[in-house]
């Protein structure tokens, strides 16, 4: 488990990080959510034990993070900013890794960057932004870590790629208990793969909810109506947002399922079903009982 206990970074006179408490339970997928200049990347860099806390501490599983080769042998920070060796190929990198992570699986890499189809012996410099992120995010998966840190990692990926990313971790979620730490502003980002989420807000972590226990009691429900409906018929339900295009309705509800479609079929609708809520819709609909403006803070 990673534990941040108070965590504050500063620089000069800016609180990057400011007194963060939080915790991260092994094998699930923390999306750490915020605006540009939040503290992401700080706190990011502080829980792999890049950056020493100025106030507080930050653990995993019991142990100091900072100067730890013990415990950053079992982390992989995937920077923003890519870092590869001057005129390295990917080659050079995987051997560097191997040297570092005693888990390294070589086999695994080969075969990834070969279904990525990336040249293993090309410069890294001659590569694009995209296909860097890949060579990053292959050795990541193959130093085989405990613990995954991604700074926008699926920022610059194409659709493709960034799907074939997702299943790579969700893959080593499910088999090895692998826990990714995602960090990102765009919240369509971490849609399909973290399960907890956390949001950061200058420097302190507004928010932080499991997204099962977020989407609990939470429906979205769309039906069509012989004709529009009077004003006051949506008066007896838990309304958290309604759309209306003539007579089909979009609304989220608070409730229990079954008495909520209930109550929408004694309306007589000609047609009405139950649609997924998107990591976005449950956010902001969660965010703003918690009194947050999130569209204020992330869009
Ligand atoms: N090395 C540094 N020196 C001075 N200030 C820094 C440094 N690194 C970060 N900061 C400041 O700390 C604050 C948080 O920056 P950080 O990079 O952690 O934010 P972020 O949420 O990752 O932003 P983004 O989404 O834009 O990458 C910002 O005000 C930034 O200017």
């Amino acid at each position: 488990m990673i534990k941040a206990d108070n965590a504050t970074k500063r620089f000069d006179d800016i609180t990057a990080v400011d007194h963060i408490c939080a915790e991260v339970q092994n094998g699930s997928v923390y999306g750490l959510i915020g605006s540009n200049g939040a503290g992401k990347s700080t706190f990011l860099r502080m829980l792999a034990g890049i950056l020493a806390p100025d106030e507080g501490e930050v653990w995993i599983d019991g142990e100091k993070v900072f100067e730890n080769t013990a415990v950053k042998n079992r982390c992989f920070f995937i920077s923003d900013e890519q870092f590869f060796f001057p005129n390295s190929t990917p080659q050079d990198m995987k051997n560097y890794y191997r040297r570092f992570y005693d888990k390294f699986d070589e086999q695994r890499y080969f075969k990834l960057m070969s279904a990525f189809g990336l040249d293993e012996t090309r410069k890294i410099r001659t590569f694009s932004k995209g296909m860097k992120k890949q060579v990053s995010v292959i050795c990541g998966v193959c130093s085989g870590t405990d613990y995954l840190f991604c700074d926008e990692t699926f920022d610059g990926l194409d659709p493709v790629v960034r799907q074939a990313v997702k299943s790579l971790f969700a893959e080593d979620v499910a088999e090895r208990g692998l826990t990714p730490v995602i960090a990102s502003h765009n919240l369509r980002e971490l849609e399909d793969i973290c399960d907890h989420v956390g949001l950061l807000h200058r420097g302190g972590i507004l928010f932080s909810r499991d997204l099962d226990e977020m989407k609990l009691g939470m429906y979205k429900v769309q039906c069509i109506f012989g004709a529009p409906l009077p004003e006051d018929a949506w008066n007896g339900f838990d309304l958290l947002k309604k759309e209306q295009r003539g007579s089909l309705y979009t609304i989220t509800a608070r409730g229990e399922r079954d008495e909520l479609m209930a109550k929408i079929n004694k309306m007589n609708p000609t047609f009405c079903e139950l649609l997924p809520l998107t990591l976005e819709e449950i956010f902001i609909n969660e965010t703003e009982v918690a009194g947050y403006d999130v569209k204020k803070l992330l869009f």
